[in-house]
C-alpha cells in the first residue's frame, strides 16, 4: 500500500501526519515502529493520524501514537500541526476547530503568523488520574531514580506527567533520570518526565523526557503540565512563558477547574509518500 503523508513539527517535536479522512488507513505497532526510525522509515516522535469524527459535535477525531507503537492520550505540538494540517488540506475552513482525542475533546483556535491556540483540558494532580502509587509529602512526590532522591510533581494533562524543578538541566542527568522515572514500576502506564528550572514567576526553562520516545525538542503537554505544577507550588504566576531546546511556548493556567491555553507555532517541512 502507498501511503502518502506530511512531515511536521511543532518547535523540533517531529510528526508524520496522515489523512485517514479521504481514506481510511490503519497502522500495526510494527508499522508504527518501522516508520518512526531514523535510519530504515521516515523518522517521528508520533504518528498523527487523522479521522472522521464518532462525535457529532466535533469536527474531527485524531490519534496520536509514539514512535514505540504506543497510543496515547494527548500530543500538544501534535495539536497545533494537525490543526494546520486540517487547514492546508482544505478538509475544513474553521478557524476554530473541535477535535475528539482519546482523552476526550479539545479545541483550537487558529491565529495569524502560523500560531495555534490550544485549549488543552484543565489538568488533574490526582495520582490515580495519572496512574501513580506513592504517598505525598507536602505536595511534593519523592521517588527514587538509582540511588538518588527526587521530588516531583504528577499532574496529568490527559496524559501522565511527573515534573521535577532543578537548579541546572544536565544533559546527564535528563537522560539518566528521565529514563529511570519513565519506566518506574509507580507508573504503571509508565510516565513522561519534564525537568523544570525557574528563571522567575513568568518564565522557565524546561527539558522534557518522552514516555515512548525519549528526550524530544519540545514537549507540549509537558510545558502545560511544568506550568500548572509550578503555579501549585506556588513558584509561577498564571502566564508563563516555557523555553523548550526548540523554542518558546505560551501557557496560562487560572487555577483548579479552568483550563489550560498553551499556543505556539506549527510548521510543514515536506510531503512524501512510502510503501506500507
Ligand atoms: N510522549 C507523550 C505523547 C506526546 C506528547 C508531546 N509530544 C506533546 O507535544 O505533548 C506521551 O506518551 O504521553
Amino acid at each position: 500500500m502507498l501511503l502518502k503523508f506530511t512531515k511536521m513539527h511543532g518547535l523540533g517535536n517531529d510528526f508524520v501526519v496522515v489523512d485517514a479522512v479521504s481514506r481510511k488507513v490503519f497502522f500495526n505497532k510494527q508499522q508504527i515502529e518501522r516508520l518512526s526510525d531514523r535510519n530504515w522509515g521516515i523518522g517521528f516522535d508520533q504518528l498523527l493520524v487523522v479521522e472522521p469524527p464518532t462525535d457529532p459535535d466535533m469536527d474531527f477525531r485524531y490519534r496520536i501514537y509514539n514512535s514505540d507503537g504506543s497510543e496515547v492520550e494527548h500530543c500538544g505540538n501534535g495539536a497545533r500541526c494537525f490543526a494546520k494540517f486540517v487547514l492546508d488540506r482544505e478538509l475544513t475552513n474553521k478557524r476554530i476547530i473541535n477535535v475528539e482525542t482519546k482523552r476526550g475533546s479539545i479545541q483550537l483556535r487558529v491565529l495569524d503568523a502560523g500560531l495555534v491556540t490550544v485549549d488543552m483540558g484543565s489538568p488533574s494532580f490526582e495520582p490515580q488520574d495519572l496512574p501513580f502509587t506513592a504517598d505525598p509529602c507536602n505536595g511534593l512526590y519523592s521517588i527514587m531514580a538509582g540511588d538518588t532522591e527526587y521530588f516531583m510533581t504528577p499532574v496529568s494533562v490527559g496524559n501522565p506527567h511527573a515534573v521535577i524543578k532543578v537548579d541546572q538541566l544536565l544533559d546527564e542527568e535528563v537522560t539518566r533520570v528521565g529514563a529511570l522515572i519513565e519506566c518506574h514500576e509507580r507508573f504503571p502506564r509508565k510516565v513522561n518526565v519534564g525537568f523544570m528550572q525557574v528563571i522567575s514567576p513568568d518564565e522557565i526553562n524546561l527539558r522534557v523526557y518522552e514516555r515512548g520516545v525519549g528526550e524530544t525538542q519540545a514537549c507540549g503537554t509537558g510545558a502545560c503540565a511544568a506550568v500548572v505544577a509550578g503555579i501549585k507550588q506556588g513558584w509561577l504566576s498564571p502566564k508563563v512563558t516555557a523555553h523548550l531546546r526548540g523554542g518558546d511556548l505560551h501557557i496560562e493556567w487560572q487555577g483548579e477547574g479552568t483550563p489550560i491555553l498553551m499556543t505556539g507555532p506549527a510548521e510543514k517541512v515536506f510531503e512524501g509518500q512510502i510503501y506500507l
